[in-house]
């Protein structure tokens, strides 16, 4: 899979792009809702013999705006662990726009001229929710309007699980109240945090949503069980050596030791 970094700059030398269907949205995690956008644009993409893109940002729109709730936010997944997965899903390129302030106060027809129509886009998939341009304010009817014509819009179904939206939010709040079975039957694939060394200590690569402070049993990339103490963004118990993928079990140790 090809990864291509866009801002606002570049974009308007941009060229080369092969024509292509693309997928749209921010896909944290990409959990089962976001796996159905992609199924139904690989799809579209197979049926009409053009390769699979997706567009993402590189930092969530939270992290622009000053508030206490773009403080309080996690990612579910780093931008690597977001590509692995897509690439799994059979996307062939994945585009990272650089998300900032001028690219937020993009307006909905600019988007769509100078981004999805400059990349060649002949068919746009989206969710029912997605929304785009300065403010967040344009849905996908929008989309479809300003479209007029240059490509074709699909919008994909609400998908749910116990009669709520799978959603990233939803995802957020099981992992960080430690309901990780709960949340990998929503996410559809275990749930892994990457670990750096900070010092003598193993943080997050990025602001990473981590279960309840306490000892989890954890499985490293490379298929070590482990049992790891989480404590105030760090976590104790494994050798600090680059960077490491840990899958944070169910099973709680729920007795500390000592
Ligand atoms: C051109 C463009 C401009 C955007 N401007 C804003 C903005 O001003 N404020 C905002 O909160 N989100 C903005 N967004 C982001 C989306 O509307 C959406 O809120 C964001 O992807 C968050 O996704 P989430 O559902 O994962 O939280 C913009 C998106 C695009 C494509
Ligand atoms: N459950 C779902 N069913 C169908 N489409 C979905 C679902 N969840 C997300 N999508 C679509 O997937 C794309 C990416 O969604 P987005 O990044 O906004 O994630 P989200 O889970 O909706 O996040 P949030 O929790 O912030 O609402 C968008 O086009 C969105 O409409």
């Amino acid at each position: 899979m090809e990864q291509i970094r866009l801002n606002t700059t570049n974009i308007a030398t941009f060229s080369g792009a092969k024509p292509c269907v693309l997928a749209l949205g921010f896909f944290d995690g990409v959990h089962r809702g976001h796996q159905r956008v992609i199924a139904m644009a690989k799809q579209l993409a197979v049926a009409r013999k053009l390769p699979l893109a997706v567009m993402t940002f590189d930092q969530h729109a939270s992290q622009v705006f000053a508030s206490p709730a773009s403080a309080r936010f996690r990612y579910l997944t780093t931008l690597t662990q977001k590509a692995a997965i897509m690439a799994q899903l059979g996307v062939d390129r994945l585009y990272v726009v650089h998300f900032d302030a001028a690219f937020a106060s993009l307006a909905p027809a600019a988007f769509v001229t100078d981004y999805l129509v400059k990349l060649r886009a002949c068919q746009v998939v989206a969710g029912f929710d997605y929304t785009f341009g300065q403010g967040g304010r344009a849905g996908v009817q929008a989309l479809t309007h300003l479209a007029a014509k240059r490509f074709e819009t699909t919008v994909v179904s609400e998908y749910q699980q116990g009669c709520q939206k799978i959603s990233s939010t939803r995802i957020r709040q099981l992992v960080a109240t430690g309901k990780l079975e709960a949340a990998e039957a929503l996410l559809g694939h275990p749930y892994q945090v990457a670990f750096t060394a900070l010092g003598k200590d193993l943080v997050p690569v990025i602001a990473q949503q981590l279960p309840p402070a306490g000892f989890w049993q954890a499985t490293t990339a490379t298929g070590e069980q482990v049992l790891v103490h989480l404590v105030d963004q760090r976590v104790y118990g494994l050798a600090a050596a680059g960077i490491v993928q840990l899958r944070i079990d169910q099973a709680q140790i729920v007795q500390a030791f000592g």
